[in-house]
């Protein structure tokens, strides 16, 4: 077994020998703790069938964890300095690839038709770039890729709106807009004390396990999504408030957002925070035939 990468000594070892420094508006904070590493990995339930997708590698910490409990990694990295020292890092490793490209404009679909073709079960595992944390997320879970879930590391606050349930502060369009797609879990707190360098929020790992129909069935999603938007725009106003504020203009907007209300049984003086995922989704189809 090759040395673990994650330790202080090593980390400072290799980036000094490369003479690299962070950029902060990569979001690079790369962990230092083979332990907290491995319980991402844990929770990942990787075989030795499974593929890991990995965003942002680093020094390969992280990649070196997931190549020894699964057949195949692959890693998109977007700061090419990382590129010779992945090289060197994940040299023991050939089952990784590294590709030099900005997840956010990748066809990671592409790449699981490519490199992935002969296995069935593919995770996305990542300790993510903080600075872009949402539209990752979001772009892997609208591009309806063949993943199984997402186990990432993100700011403790992000997580805990993704993991919110109706009625909590925290619950909102992103609780929503995820949980449409996945069922969504908080598995670890991390302390900052693991990170080089040490980032200014605290760090939470999430789980995120793909559900096989989205969690309502609307007839439009997109209006679906819309609505949401407009709920939560102004979090301290009500349903009714909101939805004429954001809705699309017309004449006869508000008795027909107050007939749908009236129709779906929600008071319209309740605020978007108070709605179940099923109370919008039967507003929605409500609101998208009087409208269309
Ligand atoms: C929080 S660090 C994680 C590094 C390593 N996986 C670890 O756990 O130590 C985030 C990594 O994502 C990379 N990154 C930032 N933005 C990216 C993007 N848009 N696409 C791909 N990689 C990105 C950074 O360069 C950095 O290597």
């Amino acid at each position: 077994m090759h040395k673990d990468i994650a330790t202080p000594i090593r980390t400072r070892t290799i980036l000094e020998k490369h003479g690299f420094s962070f950029k902060k508006s990569l979001g690079q904070n790369f962990l230092i703790d083979t332990n907290i590493l491995r319980r991402i990995v844990d929770h990942a339930e990787l075989t030795e069938n499974s593929a890991a997708i990995e965003i942002g590698p680093g020094i390969g910490a992280l990649t070196e964890q997931l190549a020894r409990r699964s057949k195949k990694v692959v890693a998109f990295e977007i700061d090419q300095r990382l590129l010779p020292i992945l090289a060197e890092t994940l040299a023991p490793y050939p089952n990784t690839k590294v590709i030099h490209e900005d997840v956010l404009k990748a066809n990671v679909k592409e790449v699981i038709e490519n490199d992935l073709s002969d296995i069935e079960d593919v995770m996305v595992v990542a300790n993510l770039p903080y600075y872009v944390t949402t539209p990752i997320i979001m772009k892997l879970l609208e591009e309806k890729l063949a993943i199984r879930g997402i186990v990432c590391m993100l700011q403790k606050e992000v997580a805990d709106r993704i993991a919110a349930k109706p009625g909590t502060k925290d619950y909102g369009s992103l609780s929503i807009a995820i949980q449409y797609y996945t069922e969504a879990e908080t598995v670890m707190i991390v302390p900052k004390t693991v990170f080089v360098p040490q980032p200014n929020v605290d760090s939470a790992v999430i789980r995120l396990t793909k559900r096989k129909e989205p969690a309502v069935l609307v007839k439009d999603e997109a209006f679906f999504f819309q609505l949401i938007k407009i709920s939560f725009a102004q979090r301290r106003k009500t349903l009714l408030n909101n939805l004429t504020n954001g809705l699309p203009e017309g004449k006869k907007r508000k008795e027909e957002i107050l007939s749908a209300l009236e129709q779906t049984e929600i008071d319209p003086g309740r605020r978007g925070e108070t709605l179940s995922m099923e109370e919008f989704a039967r507003l929605s189809d409500h609101l998208y035939t009087s409208f269309s």
